[in-house]
């Protein structure tokens, strides 16, 4: 197959971050996607129905300034999420709800960027996960356990024995979206649950392994968490997203840093992957032999775990090759693309 056709993906996470960074990232994604699940770890972070709506609004403002009106781009339409904290009440859950916001995301303290003011413990949050549970908004979750003394490539397995198994117990009927599974032990875990588990896997994690962040030297642009895995885990990651399943769908985990942050002593992680998300994953895809299950990954099944309706716009990929830019203009900086430089295998020609 040398051209495919797709109902238009979603992207079910994604980080825009905020002020002039909206005008590259904000383009990127509405080029690809008709929605985004947007994260909520700004600083400071999104925690109230107040902050969700100005956020949406600066994205909107920046999507009108970036795309033509008559553009397919110009229907992209952010759903908004909201940072718990040990201090979220029920009622903010509410009037969230009310308001549109679609999910809720939990980030255990200190284990990821902007996670500073996360969850301490998973009980301070019952109350705010009993309203969730009963007003049917979605758990998004960053599954890895925050304790040192656990290995850094055993965090994400470990929170699924140690938090999401009681979590899942006490609240059997919140719908929860682990994020960006890295592991075959998540990919089993969700693979074998029911209709409120679900996950989402990157691009980045179906086409690289570990190797990547050390060939030739250490590549900080190949640096995220959770952090990429063996191979064994990457083919788990490959089977569960081609299998069909409707529990897996596409999450990009785009998370945009300035060049000189990633390129540091201390490096942030996140891959920015939105200039090319859809080629990437067309890419893993192909190298597995199932294009033909791309559609329900990256269109049907987080639409339909969510309940939203499914797109009727249409994007077309062809398989040529192209060079992805070395950078991208970010605010005042640059930004540099997993893949710079290098060759894509597909390409997006048209969206309708
Ligand atoms: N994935 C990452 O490595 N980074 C994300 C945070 C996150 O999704 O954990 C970011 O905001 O930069
Ligand atoms: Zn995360
Ligand atoms: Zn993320």
């Amino acid at each position: 197959m040398t051209e495919l056709t797709l109902i238009r993906p979603d992207d079910w996470h994604l980080h825009l971050r905020d002020g002039a960074a909206l005008h590259t990232t904000v383009a990127h994604a509405a080029a690809q996607f008709g929605r985004a699940i947007v994260m909520p770890n700004l600083r400071p972070p999104v925690t109230d129905v107040a902050a969700a709506l100005a956020y949406r609004q600066r994205i909107l403002d920046a999507l009108a300034e970036v795309v033509p009106a008559d553009a397919a781009a110009a229907r992209f339409e952010p759903l908004m999420t909201l940072y718990l904290t040990d201090r979220m009440t029920p009622a903010t859950i509410r009037a969230a709800r009310a308001a549109g916001v679609v999910a809720c995301k939990l980030y255990p303290a200190g284990a990821t960027t902007n996670s500073d003011a996360g969850v301490t413990a998973m009980r301070n949050i019952y109350p705010a996960l009993e309203a969730m549970q009963e007003v049917g908004m979605v758990l998004l979750v960053h599954g890895e356990v925050t304790d040192p003394s656990v290995d850094l490539f055993d965090r994400e397995a470990v929170f699924i024995e140690q938090q999401l198994m009681p979590l899942r117990r006490d609240f059997p009927l919140l719908k929860i979206v682990m994020e960006h599974i890295t592991t075959k032990e998540a990919a089993q875990y969700v693979g074998e649950a029911d209709d409120f588990l679900a996950a989402t896997i990157t691009a980045h994690h179906l086409l690289y392994n570990r190797n990547a962040l050390f060939l030739g030297g250490i590549r900080p642009h190949y640096y995220c968490l959770p952090v990429l895995k063996r191979e064994t885990h990457r083919q788990a990651l490959v089977a569960a997203a081609t299998s069909g399943s409707p529990r897996f769908f596409l999450g990009t985990d785009s998370a945009p840093h300035a060049a000189p942050l990633k390129e540091a002593a201390v490096g942030c992680a996140g891959c920015y992957t939105a200039p090319a998300a859809i080629e990437l994953y067309a890419e893993a895809f192909d190298n597995a032999g199932a294009l033909d299950r791309l559609e329900g990954f990256a269109a049907f099944h987080g639409a339909d775990f969510y309940g939203l309706p499914r797109n009727r716009g249409t994007v077309t990929l062809r398989k040529s090759s192209w060079q992805m830019p070395e950078s991208y203009p970010y605010a005042e900086t640059v930004l540099k693309p997993l893949r710079a430089g290098e060759t894509m295998a597909w390409q997006l020609q048209a969206a309708a």
